[in-house]
């Protein structure tokens, strides 16, 4: 029971979280909706004795009915007692309307809140813990469940307003008769101890149904960002085999969620009908026969228990899709708790150097990936990063531009900690162009300018971008020129000109400080060179960290860095390096270069 309580409020807390005092008000409207019905019924009684002509004292039987002709001071006659009613039930179908109204409409506020919060948090969400989160989790929050729980706001309100509507009925069935109320209440416990059974397997099964569907987002997911791999190797069948198993996995759940749920709706009836037949058996042989109170709370008590059918029925859809509210509120919690640090400093512009002093650094794992870095990059210098594969020239990367923080040690930005800074100012100086360039499915020019209106400037803007990019001549060839399509994840084009799109993305930007991982190895030699010559002409206008396999593109960096094992191994010139550094001349003579 005081379980049962806690999970309730459980779910009243996160719906409170986002709607506030409208959850009050809906719950007003309801209880105007069911007390404007219950009198009005009740005015039934001296209606129908009126037109029978049954009583002759001017006194009527029902409570309610008396209480409010006596205390509005109406005439006891028939207009006035029709009149009544008619007011009562227009009243009442405005109420209804409201109700309605504001459940769609605190719905979609509801959901707006919800998507627009996950965003938010999505976009603070730390790097390290995302690596780590299965991306299927990810996605089908944000999509499947959030739908889900849209669905269980409606339910869950509908439920609120039908108890509401109950608690009515019930109180005008006990102001009317409370013994004949205690007779039928006691049978809904005892038949409500028996559903127990079927709402606790409901819960169970719409939890198994939300993890199951996480499991087939994320394979959905990897089907298709592996499509070309799994399509070249004939693995797409066998990839396809797996998908079709968890299909059946939660075709399953959903089953026995169906079986549940119908065996509810059909064992209601019978057992709110011989609840009811009871309850009249032993009012009539133990208690008493007071036919009008008998009547009217009959009345009463056959729309409380019809509602109270419904309500549990709406409970128990809830109770299907309340897995959603679990998933989207565990999921939300973990985004709180993993959210990004930020500093309150606005980051105006680079004016000395970025400096790491004494930073060492370990994933989740705790192994030591970065040792004792002590580095400092001037304001416009180019420093190239080279070392074996696996030697931590991404890590180091990741945290000068601030995804990664130090496990320990200092990051200072002109002297000032990172921690200090503000993030989004500073990313918004950044142009970070990886190993898997990102490419929208969108067109060219959205591509590079992200989403920014087409106007001259912008125009302009694009064009000397896709220059300085050498994607210009590219995409001046394309009869669509800059609105052509680029397809999902830049499938209609080739690795080197996916690289030389982000690049431009990056320049558009006015990004002051380049990040470029492996940023040539896709590209071919011409290009290659032709970028190069590009990254030599930003010279001095650029603060550029450069990651390159290839050493004979680290040439035109001012300052190179060696990285063997997670540690500094050497720093300087290429031709300083080759002198001096024996690791270098390794790495270099394994070129051929
Ligand atoms: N998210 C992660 N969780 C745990 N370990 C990681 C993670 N990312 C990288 N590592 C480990 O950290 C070490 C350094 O990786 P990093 O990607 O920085 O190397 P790299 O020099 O850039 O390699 P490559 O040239 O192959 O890209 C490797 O041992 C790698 O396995």
């Amino acid at each position: 029971m005081i379980s049962n309580l806690k999970v309730n409020f459980y779910y009243f807390r996160f719906f409170y979280r986002y709607l506030k005092l409208k959850i009050i008000l809906i719950s007003i409207v309801s209880l105007m909706v069911g007390l404007l019905d219950g009198i009005g019924l009740a005015m039934f009684i001296p209606l129908i004795q009126l037109a029978f002509g049954i009583d002759s004292n001017n006194k009527y039987q029902d409570r309610i009915s008396n209480f409010i002709l006596e205390n509005f001071h109406l005439e006891i006659d028939l207009l006035s007692v029709f009149l009544v009613i008619v007011i009562l039930f227009s009243i009442k179908a405005i109420f209804k309307f409201l109700e309605s109204f504001l459940r769609v409409h605190y719905q979609q506020i509801f959901m707006r809140k919800v998507r627009f919060e996950n965003i938010d948090l999505l976009s603070e969400f730390d790097y390290q813990k995302f690596v780590v989160t299965e991306a299927g989790k990810i996605q089908n929050n944000l999509s499947s469940e959030v739908n889900r729980l849209s669905i269980a706001f409606r339910l869950y309100f509908k439920t609120i307003q039908i108890s509401i509507l109950v608690i009515v009925y019930l109180g005008l069935a006990v102001f009317t008769d409370w013994r004949f109320t205690i007779l039928v209440v006691l049978g809904g416990v005892i038949m409500n101890f028996v559903f127990l059974i079927f709402y606790k397997r409901t819960k169970y099964f719409s939890k198994k149904f939300s993890s199951e569907s996480n499991v087939f987002q994320g394979l959905l997911m990897q089907k298709i960002n592996n499509f070309q791999y799994l399509k070249a190797t004939g693995l797409n069948r066998s990839f396809g085999k797996q998908l079709k198993s968890k299909i059946f996995d939660i075709e399953a759940f959903q089953k026995k969620l169906g079986i549940v749920e119908a065996s509810l709706g059909a064992l209601r009836e019978p057992f709110a009908i011989a609840i009811v037949s009871i309850s009249i058996l032993i009012y009539s042989k133990f208690i008493a026969d007071d036919i009008a109170s008998i009547i009217l709370s009959l009345l009463l008590l056959y729309r409380c228990l019809t509602y109270f059918l419904a309500m549990q029925e709406q409970w128990n859809l809830f109770l299907g899709v309340s897995g959603s509210l679990n998933a989207v509120n565990d999921f939300n919690s973990m985004l709180i708790k993993n959210k990004d640090s930020s500093g309150e400093n606005k980051f105006k512009g680079l004016k000395n150097s970025l400096n790491l002093r004494n930073v060492d650094f370990g994933y989740h794992n705790g192994n030591p990936v970065l040792k004792n870095i002590n580095l400092s990059i001037s304001k416009n210098e180019i420093l190239a990063i080279v070392g074996e594969s696996g030697s931590g020239k991404t890590t180091l990367m990741n945290i000068i531009a601030g995804i990664l923080k130090p496990s320990q040690g200092e990051y200072l930005v002109d002297n000032y900690n990172f921690g200090g800074i503000e993030a989004e100012s500073f990313k918004r100086r950044l142009g970070y162009i990886v190993q898997n360039p990102v490419i929208f499915n969108d067109t060219i020019f959205n591509n590079i300018s992200c989403w920014l209106p087409k106007t001259s400037e912008n125009l302009d803007k694009f064009w000397k971008a896709a220059k300085k990019a050498s994607i210009y001549n590219y995409i001046q060839s394309l009869p669509d020129k800059e609105n052509t399509l680029l397809g999902y994840n830049g499938i209609n084009i080739s690795g080197g000109q996916k690289q030389r799109f982000s690049i431009a993305r990056e320049l558009f930007k006015d990004s002051e400080i380049l990040f470029m991982d492996e940023a040539t190895s896709n590209l071919d030699s011409e290009t290659e060179f032709e970028i190069h010559n590009n990254i030599k002409n930003l010279k001095g206008e650029y603060t550029i960290v450069l990651i390159a396999h290839r050493l004979a593109t680290v040439k035109s960096a001012d300052r190179i860095v060696v990285l063997n094992n997670g540690h500094i191994e050497d720093i300087g010139t290429y031709n300083y390096l080759i002198e001096n550094c024996s690791e270098f001349k390794r790495m270099v003579n394994l070129q051929m270069l």
